[in-house]
């Protein structure tokens, strides 16, 4: 059912008239026929989760102004190039993958990602990742909230490794495609306090064959404290692997 409906989706996407892409994909037909969306009343774009929100406290704000500053800049004149990236979070990424609309709504089609699965701003995890390609290294800004409270008053440390899970293999997948985690190691050394912001920085280590080497340090944002370091190991897969193939 899956490998037929994979096959289907790739039959779609080489037929279809334009490149699917994000704005693509959440507006088909009314882009395609070059239609105003100014008269939809409905907007189809995708939530991006990573995006500055009510619930951000000011040190989060100054984290993601700074590195938006550093970011690359493309206007129609003109592409200034900066080293850092920020990328976009959505709750089903599937869904917005090129074809991936139609196999979002047959695979677990109620299905979320675990750390974009609260509609309520700054309730869990409030992050945003930016990447830097040249270095091989990302940085994420992490806002934790009060429903990943462990020890009272602190973060749980599941939900700090989920936090790291989610950025060492955002940064393995950025490097070399589809990844899945097979080893994550970590070391708590201060507890993180409920409501703060701290880096989570992510580094490659080295490629070995199909193997991704990771690195990863959870600071404070003047990065004078320490919080967790971690690292981990992710193994290259093929698509088919990913949807349990
Ligand atoms: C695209 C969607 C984008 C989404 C964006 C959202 C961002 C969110 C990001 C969230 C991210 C969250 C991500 C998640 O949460 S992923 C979910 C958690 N992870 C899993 O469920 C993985 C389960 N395990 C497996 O599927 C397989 O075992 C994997 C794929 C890992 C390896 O497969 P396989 O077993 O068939 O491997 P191989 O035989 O080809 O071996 C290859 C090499 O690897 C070495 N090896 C293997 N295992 C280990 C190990 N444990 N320690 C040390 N080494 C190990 C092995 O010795 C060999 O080395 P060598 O002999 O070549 O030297």
């Amino acid at each position: 059912m899956i490998r037929s409906c994979l096959k289907a989706s790739r039959t779609f996407i080489s037929h279809c008239p334009v490149a699917l892409s994000h704005d693509a994909v959440s507006q088909p037909v009314l882009v395609r026929r070059g239609l105003s969306m100014g008269l939809w009343p409905f907007s189809a774009s995708p939530r991006d989760f990573s995006l500055p929100n009510a619930s951000w406290n000011a040190e989060m704000r100054q984290v993601y102004d700074h590195y938006t500053a550093l970011c690359e800049v493309k206007t129609e004149d003109s592409e200034e190039t900066g080293p850092w990236h920020k990328l976009p979070s959505y709750n089903r990424s599937l869904k917005h993958a090129a074809g991936g609309v139609y196999l979002s709504k047959l695979i677990q089609s109620k299905a979320r990602l675990f750390t974009r699965n609260k509609k309520e701003y700054g309730a869990a995890f409030e992050y945003v990742i930016f990447m830097n390609k040249q270095e091989k290294r990302c940085v994420c800004a992490f806002q934790a909230g009060h429903l990943l409270e462990g020890p009272p008053g602190h973060v749980h440390g599941g939900a700090i490794a989920t936090m790291i899970d989610t950025v060492t293999g955002t940064l393995a997948g950025y490097l070399v495609g589809p990844v899945m985690t097979a080893n994550l190691n970590i070391n708590y050394r201060s507890p993180i306090p409920l409501g703060g912001v701290v880096l989570i920085h992510s580094a490659l280590d080295r490629l070995e064959g199909k193997k991704i080497f990771v690195n990863c340090r959870v600071t404070s944002t003047d990065e004078s404290k320490l919080h967790t370091e971690a690292t981990a190991l992710f193994i290259s897969v093929n698509m088919g692997h990913l949807f349990g193939m």
